[in-house]
Order: structure tokens, then C-alpha cells, then sequence
């Protein structure tokens, strides 16, 4: 009788524990399910602020955790100036980076432990409520881009003993995603990139004219397009050569951009012309701007190894207000604004060179008042 009791209880205790292994591996299953899922999301999304919004907004609110944070090496800011330039608000990001990838060597392998015994390079200002944290390095073929952080008020939540394998695995998600984001964008970016003087090329410009030209007609705002052209450059090009010419063309794109808004767009349009489009100003701000812009240009000598070169430009200037713009077909608007562009500054040329042309004015009222004289 008591063999019988005793094989009872053994029977349920073997039962009770089945039970909890089983219960722990539904557990593990959907953990892993829930994981492989975020990682495919990641893996889905080949532009950095994606994964970055996923990682630091969706994986932390969708697990209930605590804190995810991410620390990543950007030694040339190419990481901060894609995010400067993308349109997010991203103040709720644990996002910290780094010049130096000094801070990263501190991390020897993963950390599981006290947040606050963790390496201080690696931890958040804003997080000192954490008790516990994982630390893990995210790597890539032997190069460390970073560190992702996952932590907890609670103190025994990570720590030694705990299996760390979805973490590697979510670390190593981590840094495929940011790589081929990182080249994806390096990739679209020379695409659309003059080699020479890094301003947008011809290619990014058409696309961007047909954007801008639906977006002002919908928002009934003015749109001004300029072709500027160095003046007498094959001259440049015949007495100093072409290196001193490339040289010339890359200051003169520099100091064209010195004087744009954020909405403006500055583009090599070819050889040694360039164009930009300026829009939401009046004909006058126009002017005064083209003005300005031809001043720059001229008012310096470019210092090209020895030689002090004055350059000056033409400019051909086309603004058509709101109301010419209603109701007009976008693409055939942004050619006819780019021909009328591109007449005055034929017009620019034939009246002397170093002036603004604005479509649609008398010859008289055309011409610049600050002539300088050529110095090539
Ligand atoms: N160095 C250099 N020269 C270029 C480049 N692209 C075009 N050119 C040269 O720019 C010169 C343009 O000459 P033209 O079209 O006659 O114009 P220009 O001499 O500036 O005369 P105007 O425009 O009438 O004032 C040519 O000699 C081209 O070979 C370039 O990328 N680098």
C-alpha cells in the first residue's frame, strides 16, 4: 500500500514537472516566434530610420521591456546626417553615437548584470531607474558597429545563467540590417551625387523638379528655377588645364550652396552649369537672391594651387507666380519653366556675361547694375 502511494506520488510529481517543461517550452516557442518575426521586420527594411524605429519604438512597446537602446559607432556622421535629414521625431530614442569606437572595446564580450556596474560609455543618462541590463556587442565580420542594450527596473532580470542565444541572434540581425542599410544609402546617394563636386546631379534634379512642381501647384506656391553658367570657362580649361578647371567648377558649386534654404536645391545640371530651384519666393526675392548668388561667385578670387582666378557667372532666372501655376500639368510646367530658364540665360550671355536675365523682363531692366569685369 505505502509502495503504491509512494509510485502515486513519484507518478505526480513526474506529472507536475512534464507540465512545467512543457509550459516552458510553449514559453521558449513563442518567444522564438515573436523574435524570428521582429527580425524579419528588420530584415524587410532596408532604410536605417526603419530599423531604428522598429528596434527602439516597436520591439520595446511590443515586449513590454523596460528599455532597448542602441549604441553605434558612426565615425564619418553618416548616421547622424541621414537622420538629421529624414523627417522623424526620434526624442523617445535610446540612441547614442559615437565617433570613437573606443567606447565599444570597453564591452569584452556580452554583459549580463547591474546596470550601473556596466561600462558608463555604454549606458543612458535618462535610464538610471534600470537595476539590470544585457549588454550585447553587435559585430559583422570581426568589426564591432555597436552595442544593443536591453534593461530592467527588476534586478535579477538579466543576469548570470540566463540563455542568451535570441539575443546573439537578434544582435546579429542587428548589424547584417545597418550594414546593408548603410549601403543601400551609400548607393542611392552616389547615384544621385556629382562625383566632382558633390552637390545632386542632373539625374536627382529631374526627379526632384517634377516632385517640387506637383507640391507648389497644390500648395499654391511660387517656384523660381536658375541656370547659372561660369563664364568663359573652356578659356580656363585651355590656359590652366582641366585639373584647374574641375577645381574651379567644384569652388564655384561650394559657393553656390553657401546661400540656400533648406528647401532649396542646388544640382550640376552639366559641365560647367549648374542649376537651382528656389521655391515659395516672390519675383523680387528672387532677383535680390540671383543677385547675391552671382556676387558670391565673382566677389572672391578661387585659389587653385598657384593661381588666383577670377571667376564670374551668367545666370538665367524663370519665376512664375501661383497663379500661373494653377491648374497646369506639373510635367509640362517644369519644362517650360526650365526653357524659359535656360533662354535668359542665353540672353545672360549674349548682353555680356557676368548678369542676371529674368524671363519675361525688358532687355533694359534685364541687365545688371554691378557689372565686374572678367578677370580671365
Ligand atoms: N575641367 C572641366 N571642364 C569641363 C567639364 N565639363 C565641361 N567642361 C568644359 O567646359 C567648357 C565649356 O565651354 P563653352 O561651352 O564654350 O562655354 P564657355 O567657354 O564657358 O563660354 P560661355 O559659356 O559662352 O561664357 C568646354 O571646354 C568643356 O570641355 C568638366 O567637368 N571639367
Amino acid at each position: 500500500m505505502a509502495e503504491q502511494t509512494k509510485l502515486e506520488q513519484e507518478n505526480l510529481w513526474l506529472k507536475e514537472r512534464l507540465a512545467t517543461l512543457i509550459a516552458a517550452a510553449r514559453d521558449n516557442e513563442r518567444k522564438l516566434d515573436r523574435m524570428t518575426d521582429l527580425e524579419m521586420r528588420l530584415l524587410a527594411t532596408d532604410d536605417l530610420v526603419g530599423i531604428l524605429s522598429l528596434l527602439l519604438e516597436d520591439f520595446p512597446r511590443d515586449y513590454a521591456l523596460d528599455h532597448v537602446g542602441l549604441v553605434l559607432h558612426d565615425p564619418d556622421s553618416l548616421i547622424s546626417g541621414i537622420l538629421e535629414a529624414a523627417p522623424c521625431s526620434r526624442e523617445q530614442w535610446s540612441l547614442r553615437l559615437l565617433s570613437s569606437a573606443d567606447p565599444l572595446q570597453t564591452l569584452a564580450g556580452l554583459y549580463l548584470g547591474d546596470y550601473a556596474a556596466c561600462p558608463e560609455s555604454l549606458r543612458f543618462a535618462d535610464r538610471g531607474e534600470l537595476c539590470s541590463v544585457a549588454l550585447v556587442p553587435v559585430e559583422r565580420a570581426g568589426r564591432r558597429l555597436g552595442a544593443l542594450s536591453l534593461g530592467s527596473r527588476c534586478s535579477g532580470r538579466y543576469g548570470e545563467g540566463m540563455d542568451t542565444y535570441l539575443l546573439r541572434r537578434l544582435a546579429a540581425v542587428i548589424a547584417i540590417c545597418i550594414e546593408n542599410a548603410l549601403a543601400a544609402w551609400r548607393l542611392r546617394e552616389l547615384g544621385v551625387t556629382d562625383a566632382l563636386t558633390g552637390v545632386r546631379n542632373r539625374r536627382f534634379f529631374d526627379l526632384r523638379l517634377q516632385e517640387e512642381m506637383i507640391r507648389v501647384v497644390r500648395e499654391r506656391q511660387s517656384l523660381a528655377c536658375l541656370f547659372v553658367d561660369i563664364d568663359h570657362f573652356k578659356a580656363v580649361n585651355d590656359r590652366y588645364g582641366h585639373g584647374v578647371g574641375d577645381q574651379v567648377i567644384s569652388s564655384v558649386a561650394q559657393r553656390l550652396g553657401r546661400h540656400l534654404r533648406g528647401s532649396d536645391l542646388l544640382a550640376r545640371y552639366g559641365g560647367e552649369e549648374f542649376v537651382m530651384l528656389l521655391p515659395g519666393l516672390d519675383r523680387q526675392e528672387v532677383r535680390a537672391v540671383a543677385e547675391r548668388v552671382r556676387q558670391v561667385v565673382s566677389g572672391g578670387a578661387v585659389q587653385v594651387d598657384d593661381h588666383r582666378l577670377s571667376v564670374t557667372v551668367s545666370i538665367g532666372v524663370a519665376h512664375w507666380t501661383p497663379q500661373r501655376l494653377a491648374g497646369q500639368d506639373p510635367s509640362v510646367a517644369a519644362q517650360a519653366l526650365l526653357r524659359e530658364a535656360d533662354e535668359a540665360l542665353l540672353r545672360a550671355k549674349s548682353d555680356g556675361r557676368n548678369r542676371v536675365v529674368m524671363a519675361g523682363m525688358p532687355p533694359a531692366d534685364a541687365v545688371s547694375l554691378e557689372l565686374l569685369p572678367l578677370g580671365l
